[in-house]
């Protein structure tokens, strides 16, 4: 492996001339232009919940309002951003400052493992370590510039990567995503101690799949269980953000990679909370 392939983020794992593939970067100036106001991590306990679905949401919101916004996919062995916002392998170009990232129709800057994979649906088999260091890569070597919010999604639990990520990056809070289950509500708690044990703020709670409603009368059904989200966050002292629906039309726009064309009413509330927060 040619000592340039052991800094990118691909880890040697692409078939690209290391001559042709452009990330051959000077150190020194890796990152040198990044001015990154609010960092904020989308958490989650347990997989399955919507964290990288509210994670996106989070950051067309952001957009939206008008705010320079960038995502980094820590998901490293389950990414699914460029999925949701539909870029499917861009080609990334590099100059002295780092990788530039590519752009969301909103203009959000995104960067995933899935960009260096041959294939997207290639699996990352990497230990910890790994993991870490390619977390560490795209928060330092890619050419982020001024944003005003960069949204984090980790990977689900309290492995290497999280503690990564809240141990190395100025994380200005945390969201955390959880779903009515009790098993989900059982891990949350397992998060929330993780990030109050680290000393980093948690902006709040926002409980996904709360309720769905009937098309046909309009009923607010509670198809995961009670709602648990705004008990749980009293009693573990954090502000409930707010509860998204289980909507059918988010399912298909993420799977049709058209997450930013998604429009909600709760969103735009929990929204307005994280601003209040994290000005
Ligand atoms: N509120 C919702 N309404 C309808 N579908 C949703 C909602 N939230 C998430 N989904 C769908 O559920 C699936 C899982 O969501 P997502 O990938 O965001 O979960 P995750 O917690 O990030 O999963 P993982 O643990 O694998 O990273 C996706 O198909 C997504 O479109």
């Amino acid at each position: 492996m040619s000592e340039q392939c052991k800094t990118c983020p691909s880890n040697g794992g692409c078939n690209i001339d290391p001559a042709d593939c452009g990330v051959e970067i000077e150190k020194s100036l890796l990152g040198a232009l990044n001015s990154i106001r609010n960092v904020i991590v989308v958490m989650s306990g347990k997989g399955g919940v919507g964290k990288s679905s509210v994670t996106a949401l989070i950051a067309s919101s952001l957009a939206k309002e008008g705010y320079a916004v960038g995502i980094l996919d820590a998901d490293i062995t389950g990414p699914s951003q460029p999925k949701a916002f539909g870029i499917q392998k861009p080609q990334i170009t590099a100059s002295e400052y780092g990788m530039t990232p590519p752009l969301t129709k909103l203009g959000i800057k995104l960067i995933s493992i899935n960009f260096f994979l041959p294939n997207e649906d290639d699996p990352v088999i990497w230990r910890g370590p790994l993991l870490a260091g390619a977390v560490n890569q795209f928060w330092g070597e890619v050419d982020w510039r001024d944003l005003d919010y960069l949204v984090v999604d980790l990977p689900p639990g309290t492995g290497d990567v999280p503690l990564t990520v809240i141990q190395s990056l100025p994380v200005n809070g945390i969201v955390i995503v959880s779903s009515p289950q009790d098993l989900a509500f059982m891990v949350v708690k397992k998060t929330i101690n993780m990030a109050k044990k680290l000393n980093v703020p948690i902006l709040g709670l926002i409980e996904n799949m709360s309720y769905a409603i009937c098309p046909h009368c309009g009923e607010r059904l509670e198809i995961f269980g009670t709602s648990q989200g705004a008990k749980v966050a009293n009693d573990s002292g954090l502000d409930f953000l707010g509860s998204l629906p289980w909507d059918t039309s988010l399912n298909i726009m993420v799977d049709e990679g058209k997450v930013e064309e998604y429009k909600s009413k709760e969103m735009n509330a929990i929204i307005d909370q994280i601003l209040k927060k994290l000005p």
